[in-house]
């Protein structure tokens, strides 16, 4: 089969509930538009919270059969599940960069990660072990044992549309849990197109269920309230997962919060220096700029702030903007209209405040209507709006600091807490630095630290929990403790 007829065989217009594809109960449906040049792909259900109690009365009766599978059989069914994907890599990167406008070369690079996590946890599925206990009376029997929570709601975002999917379906799947999940409307056929190769793994129907909705909060809802739902896992804005948090307060769900960030990207003096620009390059304009880890605030200090300056604006003109599937193109569209003018909106407000542009700041209609120039801002302060903004757009924010101090203080100036980046030769620098950091990540001269092995997550108000290492299973988990008195 060709890489054009995979596509065409795992683009779906319907959703897949219960092991069938189907419509919404309405017959609405809403469009998946490529945000490279605003072109249709397809359309696909408008679902409401009716079909979504249905997804959850089919992953309540898909559970005990999963369940009570051995833990081999699962890891066997996740690990051909993995070999799908990875066959089917080329469409499904395809299938990305079409609904969500990043590279080729990152949508490849997203899927062959998402191929690990499921292969990961494929491999975690059979060191779910628990805990004999030294007897607290004469005569007991006493042990632990690892259950799963049961139906599992799972709500993604559309930055890593197909990674997202796999880093909490893979280990809820492991741990004996069914899945309900709702992707971001934005990009919903990079879920249905998983799924479907899940299924051909030989997942049983009603393992896993996709509700899709062109709004999230009717279908969320459901997810949150629904008593039958046991653990909700969430990806995206930090706002959203706050409304998830008091909406799942009324059932005293578990809950996994991968929310908003606002990473400082650190470059002190004894840095090496081309080494620092191109992991700026690397975290700041990865998905151009669309991720929660991406630097969000250079820090660089004052003694070396305008060669870094010029060095980095020499490395961006590497870079090449257009849509994402052609040849050479290393950086894409941002996702859509709203998204655009949100960064406009910000750039514009950041200059009224006495920002530099030292280059870019403006779209570019000649690519297309949801493109932005690569962009730096200097001459920031903190006090600036943008200071506290996830940018979530190609636009580096640049800041000067005169000390360690005034460095870690700016970095921890902040609600956010997920990913941090330092760059220094100074050993004992490193050690100081990164324990003072308040964030779930550090990378310490390199950006790139996430994969599957990695506990990802933040703290304050970047999330709760971890997803991904030998942690992320836990959280599809429930400790059961037993007492046998002879
Ligand atoms: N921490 C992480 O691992 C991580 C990863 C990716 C994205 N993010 C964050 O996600 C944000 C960008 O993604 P986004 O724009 O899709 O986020 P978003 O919060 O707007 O949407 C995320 C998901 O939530 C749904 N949603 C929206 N409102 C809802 C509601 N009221 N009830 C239930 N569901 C609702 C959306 O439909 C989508 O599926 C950024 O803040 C980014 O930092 C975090
Ligand atoms: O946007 C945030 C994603 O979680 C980034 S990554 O795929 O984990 O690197």
């Amino acid at each position: 089969m060709t890489v054009s007829d995979q596509v065409k065989a795992l683009i779906h217009n319907q959703s897949f509930v219960n092991g069938e594809w189907v419509n919404a109960l309405s017959g609405k449906t809403f469009s998946v538009i490529n945000p490279a040049n605003n072109e249709l792909i397809t359309e696909v259900p408008e679902q409401t919270q009716e079909d979504t109690s249905a997804a959850i009365a089919a992953a309540e009766a898909a559970l005990p059969a999963w369940k009570e599978l051995t833990a081999k059989s699962r890891s066997l069914i996740l690990k051909r599940w993995a070999q799908l994907v990875n066959e089917n890599l080329e469409a499904l990167a395809t299938i990305l960069t079409l609904e969500q406008g990043k590279a080729l070369v990152e949508s490849r690079a997203e899927v062959a990660s998402s191929a690990n996590y499921i292969e990961w946890f494929a491999n975690e599925a059979i060191r779910i072990n628990g805990d004999t206990l030294p007897r607290s009376a004469n005569g007991n029997f006493e042990y632990m044992q690892k259950l799963p929570i049961g139906v599992v709601a799972a709500i993604t975002p559309w930055n890593f549309p197909n990674s997202m999917i796999a880093r909490k379906v893979a280990p809820a799947l492991a741990a004996g849990c069914t899945v309900v999940i709702k992707p971001a409307e934005d990009t919903p056929l990079s879920a249905l197109a998983l799924t479907h190769l899940a299924a051909d793994a030989g997942v049983p129907a009603g393992v896993i269920n996709v509700i899709t909705a062109s709004t999230g909060a009717e279908v969320g809802l459901e997810l949150c309230k629904n008593p039958t739902v046991k653990k909700l896992s969430f990806t995206g804005s930090t706002a959203v997962g706050k409304i998830l948090l008091e909406q799942c307060a009324s059932t005293v769900k578990k809950l996994s919060l991968e929310l908003g960030g606002n990473a400082p990207f650190i470059v002190f003096e004894d840095a090496d220096l081309d080494a620092a620009v191109q992991g700026a390059i690397a975290i700041k304009f990865y998905n151009s700029g669309q991720t929660c880890i991406c630097a969000n605030r250079l820090l660089v200090q004052e003694s070396i702030h305008d060669e870094f300056l010029e060095k980095y604006n020499a490395a961006i003109n590497q870079m090449v903007q257009g849509h994402g599937l052609e040849e050479g193109v290393s950086h894409g569209p941002l996702i859509n209209e709203k998204a655009i003018t949100k960064v406009q909106s910000l750039v514009e407000a950041t200059i009224k405040q006495g920002a530099t542009v030292y280059r870019g700041g403006k779209v570019l209609p000649e690519l297309g209507s949801n493109f932005f120039q690569f962009t730096i801002l200097s001459d920031l302060a903190k006090d600036m709006d943008i200071f506290s903004s996830e940018i979530f757009g190609p636009v580096a924010a640049v800041y000067k600091f005169r000390d360690e101090s005034e460095a870690v203080a700016m970095a921890n100036d902040t609600p956010y807490g997920l990913a941090s980046y330092l760059y220094t030769k100074d050993t004992g620098r490193i050690f100081r630095v990164s324990e003072a950091l308040e964030y779930g990540m550090v990378g310490v001269n390199t950006p790139k630290f996430v994969s599957e092995t990695v506990p990802f997550g933040g703290v304050k108000e970047s999330g709760i929990g971890r997803e991904g290492s030998v942690h992320g299973i836990d959280e599809f988990l429930e400790m059961h403790y037993v007492c046998i008195s002879a």
